[in-house]
C-alpha cells in the first residue's frame, strides 16, 4: 500500500523485510532514518552496527542526488568498514521529469562500489531486486560471533540449512 500522504519521519522508524534469496529467507531488521536535515546527528546511532545502507536520492531532483554524496562520504568516513551500500534512486514513476540521469547514479556507484538500482515506492518496482542484490552481497553471519552485542543491527538470517545465499 502507497501512501501519498505520509508525514515526514521523525528521528527514525523500524521495520523487517524478509527476502527469498536462493534456497534461503533473509531477514531484514531496517531503520529508515529521517532525512531532514535537524536529525541528521541521529544517524550514526542507526547505521553503527549495520550490515547495510541504502542512501536514497530522488531522480527528479539534483540536489537530492548531491545530499547522497554527503552521505556516502559520511559513511565511508564513519560507517562500519564492511558496509554493503545501495543506491535507490527512487521516483522512477517520474522519469519524464528526471533531473539526474541514470549514467550519472551509475558511474558514481560504479566509483564507490555501490549497488544502484532506480525504485518507485509509488508501483513498487525494483524494491525486492534492490533487497536481493543487498543479500548477496552481505557476508554471512559468523555462527560463533555474540549475536545479542546490540540491538541496532540490518543483519540477515539464515535458513537452517546453512547455504550460502545465491
Ligand atoms: N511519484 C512518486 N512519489 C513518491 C515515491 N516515493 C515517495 N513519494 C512521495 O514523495 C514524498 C516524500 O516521501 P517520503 O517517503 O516521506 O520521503 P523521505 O525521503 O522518506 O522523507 P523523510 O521521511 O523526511 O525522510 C511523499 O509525498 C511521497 O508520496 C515514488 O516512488 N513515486
Amino acid at each position: 500500500h502507497f501512501d501519498h500522504n505520509i508525514s515526514p519521519t521523525i528521528g527514525a522508524s523500524f521495520m523487517t523485510k524478509t527476502v527469498p534469496c536462493g534456497n534461503e529467507l533473509h531477514k531484514f531488521l531496517i531503520w529508515d532514518t529521517a532525512g531532514q536535515e535537524r536529525f541528521h546527528s541521529l544517524a550514526p546511532m542507526y547505521y553503527r552496527g549495520s550490515a547495510a545502507a541504502v542512501i536514497v536520492y530522488d531522480i527528479t531532483k539534483q540536489d537530492s542526488f548531491h545530499t547522497l554524496k554527503k552521505w556516502v562520504k559520511e559513511l565511508k568516513e564513519h560507517g562500519p568498514e564492511n558496509i554493503v551500500m545501495a543506491i535507490a534512486g527512487n521516483k522512477c514513476d517520474l522519469s519524464d521529469i528526471r533531473e539526474v540521469p541514470v549514467k550519472d547514479a551509475k558511474e558514481y556507484a560504479e566509483s564507490i562500489g555501490a549497488i544502484v538500482v532506480e525504485t518507485s515506492a509509488k508501483n513498487a518496482v525494483n524494491i525486492e531486486e534492490l533487497f536481493q542484490g543487498i543479500s548477496r552481497q552481505i557476508p554471512p553471519l559468523d555462527p560463533h560471533e555474540n549475536s545479542n552485542n546490540g540491538a541496532i543491527k540490518l543483519g540477515k538470517q539464515t535458513s537452517q540449512t546453512g547455504r550460502r545465499c545465491c
